[in-house]
């Protein structure tokens, strides 16, 4: 379900020099293959990303340096753009559409208690955010961006049947959260909804809600990284310490009872069979649309610690879908700070929040396209297109010099 329908106001159109990812492109047609083999299915949505293109983002931060600033005193948005390049293919940036896009899943688990939220609050959410009336579509107008959001799991109908796979998870203490098949739809689901809202070459703010999605996200993390349940588990929407504690022995719990299935004791060769033990629809799903995002030539703006665990998935399905990520911000919780790391993303926020929904990556599509706009006004004035990192080192106009692209950065 789109909402703001009307509210791509930014009139920018999608970047250039994409490849063919486009409506009807092999990404989009790989997407539900349902029968398939599991590794075929997978496969279909991992071989449509594309190679990111690292001369490009080189080119780009060679000839970011002009007469009013050096190249890099950006910072870390610079290197942000120098990563829209190598993904768009050309070091001619500008600010890039956005769609924040929300998943939604309920938890079985949140009927521990472990929420600030009753567990009948995520749809009630769903139907502010379609309206229009929530946090993050206020955020996604400053940006001039929209938001689209999708029922992947909620419990009740919510009249949304297109990307629906089921209806809640199980407590993921007593059993998987859902079959594996539907964990593999769900994925998939997120993929064709990543293919139908995100035009090629823009910004893809990736958001979830789902009450008690800390608690699997938690589960997933810990599983993932092989870190202690009690240093993961985190306040989420805002709980206190004594519930934290229960929701460290929750996780615990579900460790325990997935441990040593399908004979490899964590698990850790398999992500899908992990998101069906402890995931979530909407977690699943932001798999799926992270690895559609990036084949479509997105830059991927990751919100909070929920869709850095589809992330971290996404990378262990995909390793080079890392080159289209951004962080956003890192929240309050302590298992996405140690994803992130785990990443090696650096966020561009770190505001303490805890909202979910997309928010943190709507708000952080400012400074992105901010710093794009610099470099969109610099092109304007450079030499030429064709600029080769040494003819732009030499450049009279330039008063400062490019760094060295040998460098330390990852670019
Ligand atoms: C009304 C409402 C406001 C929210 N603000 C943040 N979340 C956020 O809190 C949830 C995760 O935290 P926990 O695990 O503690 O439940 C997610 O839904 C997230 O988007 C909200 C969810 C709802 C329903
Ligand atoms: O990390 C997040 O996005 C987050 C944290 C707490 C509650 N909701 C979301």
């Amino acid at each position: 379900m789109e909402v703001s329908r009307a509210a791509d106001r930014s009139g920018h159109e999608a970047g250039e020099g994409v490849g063919d990812s486009a409506d009807g492109g092999a990404g989009e047609r790989a997407v539900g293959r349902a029968g398939a083999p599991p590794e075929e299915r997978l496969g279909a949505l991992t071989d449509a990303v594309g190679a990111f293109d690292r001369r490009t983002a080189r080119l780009a931060r060679l000839v970011a340096a002009t007469g009013s600033r050096p190249a890099g005193s950006l910072g870390r948005l610079d290197e942000i753009g120098w990563q829209v390049a190598g993904i768009l293919r050309t070091h001619r940036v500008r600010p890039l559409p956005v769609v924040v896009s929300v998943l939604a899943g309920d938890h079985g688990v949140a009927e521990h208690g472990v929420s600030a939220h009753r567990p009948e609050s995520t749809a009630r959410l769903f139907a502010e955010i379609v309206e229009g009336r929530a946090p993050v579509c206020a955020l996604a107008a400053r940006v001039g961006g929209r938001v689209a959001a999708a029922d992947l799991g909620l419990r009740t109908d919510t009249g949304d049947h297109r990307y629906k796979i089921g209806n809640g998870t199980a407590d993921i203490t007593r059993a998987d959260a859902m079959p594996f098949g539907q964990a593999l739809d769900a994925i998939e689901a997120g993929a064709r909804f990543a293919h139908e809202v995100f035009p090629t070459g823009s910004m893809a703010a990736c958001g979830e809600i789902g009450v008690g999605n800390t608690t699997s996200a938690a589960a997933l993390a810990a599983r993932l990284l092989g870190a202690d349940p009690r240093d993961l588990a985190g306040k989420g929407s805002g709980v206190g310490e004594e519930t934290v504690r229960l929701k460290a022995r929750l996780v615990e719990q579900a460790l325990e009872r997935t441990s040593g299935l399908d004979g490899d004791p964590d698990h850790s060769g398999d992500p899908v069979r992990q998101l069906a033990a402890l995931g979530g629809y909407e977690l699943c799903g932001n798999v799926g649309l992270i690895l559609a995002a990036a084949a479509r030539g997105c830059l991927v703006v990751l919100d909070g610690c929920m869709t850095a665990v589809s992330a971290l998935i996404a990378c262990r399905l995909c390793p080079q879908v890392r080159e289209y990520l951004v962080a956003s911000h890192v929240s309050t919780e302590p298992a996405h700070r140690m994803l992130l790391d785990e990443m090696g993303l650096k966020p561009v926020l770190d505001l303490e929040m805890r909202l979910g929904m997309g928010s943190g990556a709507a708000l952080a599509a400012g400074p992105v396209n901010a710093l794009l706009a610099v470099t969109e006004l610099a092109a304007a004035s450079a030499p030429s297109p064709a600029a080769s990192p040494t003819s732009a080192e030499q450049d009279g106009n330039s008063t400062v010099r490019s760094p060295d692209p040998s460098g330390s950065e990852r670019i």
